[in-house]
């Protein structure tokens, strides 16, 4: 395990044989970023019938031009009565087309006198109305499997008067903090010790991937301790996460602990920051936990939990969506070299008439996590390559979900 693993392997890798979660079914009022298990069929037409889309009157377009009867008012959710030709109807946003009516004038353009409107000349068949399914069609795929339930879906669901669907079980995630340095906030600071930021920081990330944080700990920096810990995490956890402890000094027992426990299959990638990350598996009663050993420095768990965490919960919730970052083409607005690790640059993005620019933190040590506070994304600098100002770059996108 000499070598640099290339950033495209280590994730074949940790993707290799990952299936989906089973399906539990949720109430719609809980299930907003939990992904569908199963297509939706839309078992009603939206909207269920012709509406008019402004406040005005419906008429059939013969009638355009003409001085008309004003027979009945409409308001919505309310019955409308058949129209005779050579009336109208006063009618309200949303409510239902009369039948014997095809067209509905916007009140501005209708001049009234007493119970008699007159209509503009030339109104066509159809204006102003809202067709029954035009939104969406009995029987057609109203969401498919794999789709995260954002806003618009929740919405789309409730208009078909859904109250259950289901969804993929939240992946459980056992983070463990290792470190003798590292102290909870709360708690009062001694001589080299530093607070907790990686536990916050991964908690939220994986929240908004969609999982759920079953199990933290501090792990003291010894081998009976972090094989013990990390022995209790596979028994609860489908993915093990730990931070720090991976590197080559004799204080990281992650590793070891890993191997004596389950299987390492691989460590070291081509990676900056992130080079001694570590992927491997540990077996557990409930089945074989996937176990992720992230570096101790902050900056180096936010960009491996970016480009690995996130396309994990994707295979474990069935989200083809989350297998990837959005990638942005933008230009440099910086000098840059690299070494043989790809670096992930946290960069601002500046969407201008000429295209994107990219700016990256003038600090990107792993250790300065100021910069990822703010970062729109990550510029991807091959290995041994050189930026400057102006040229092209790839960047991939940090504000998705
Ligand atoms: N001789 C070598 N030393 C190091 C190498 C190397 O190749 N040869 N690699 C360096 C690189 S690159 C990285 S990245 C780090 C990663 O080391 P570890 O994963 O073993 O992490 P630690 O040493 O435990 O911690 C690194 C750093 O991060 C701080 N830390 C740890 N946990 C937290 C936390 N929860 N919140 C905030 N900060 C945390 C820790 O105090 C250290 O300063 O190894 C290099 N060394
Ligand atoms: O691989 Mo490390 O995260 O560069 O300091």
């Amino acid at each position: 395990m000499a070598d640099l693993q290339p950033v495209a392997t280590a994730l074949s890798a940790l993707l290799e044989s990952v299936a989906p979660l089973e399906a539990e079914r949720t109430a719609i009022d809980a299930a907003s970023g939990r992904v569908l298990a199963e297509a939706v069929t839309a078992r009603l037409d939206v909207p269920p019938f012709d509406n008019s889309a402004m406040d005005g009157y419906a008429l059939h377009h013969a009638d355009a031009g003409r001085w008309l009867p004003v027979r009945q008012r409409i308001a919505a959710g309310h019955t409308a009565e058949p129209l005779e030709r050579g009336h109208c109807a006063r009618i309200f946003t949303g409510g239902e087309i009369p039948p014997g009516a095809d067209c509905v004038v916007m009140q501005e353009k209708v001049e009234v006198a007493g119970q008699r409107a007159r209509m503009p000349e030339d109104v066509p068949a159809g204006d102003n109305l809202r067709r029954r399914g035009r939104d969406v069609a009995a029987g057609s795929v109203l969401l498919d499997a794999g789709r995260r339930l954002d806003a618009a879906a929740l919405g789309h669901l409730a208009g078909q008067g859904i109250t259950e669907v289901m969804v993929r079980r939240r992946p459980r995630i056992a983070l463990l903090s290792t470190g003798d340095e590292i102290v909870d906030p709360g708690q009062p600071l001694g001589p080299g010790q530093i607070y907790n930021s990686n536990r916050p920081m991964l908690t939220t990330l994986l929240q908004r991937f969609g999982a759920d944080v079953v199990m933290t700990a501090a792990v003291p920096d010894d081998a009976p301790s972090t094989r013990h810990l990390l022995g209790e995490a596979a028994e609860v956890a489908d993915v093990v996460i730990t931070t720090g402890g991976v590197s080559v000094g004799e204080e990281d027992h992650v590793r070891g602990a890993v191997e004596a426990l389950g299987r390492l299959d691989l460590w070291r990638l081509a990676l900056r920051p992130g080079k001694p990350l570590a992927l491997g598996r540990l077996p557990g009663s409930g089945g074989e936990a996937r176990f992720v050993g992230l570096p101790g420095n902050p900056v180096s768990g936010y960009v491996g939990a970016w480009l690995f965490l996130r396309p994990l919960m994707g295979a474990l919730l069935g989200c083809p969506a989350m297998a990837e970052l959005p990638a942005l083409a933008a230009r440099a607005t910086f000098n840059t070299r690299t070494g043989p690790r790809q670096h992930y640059m946290r960069v601002t993005l500046d969407f201008g008439a000429e295209g994107i620019e990219a700016h990256a933190f003038a600090d990107q040590n792993s250790g300065v996590l100021s910069s990822c506070v703010g970062a729109d994304a990550l510029a991807v600098i091959p290995p041994e390559a050189s930026v400057a100002p102006g040229d092209a770059i790839r960047c991939l996108w940090l504000r998705a979900d």
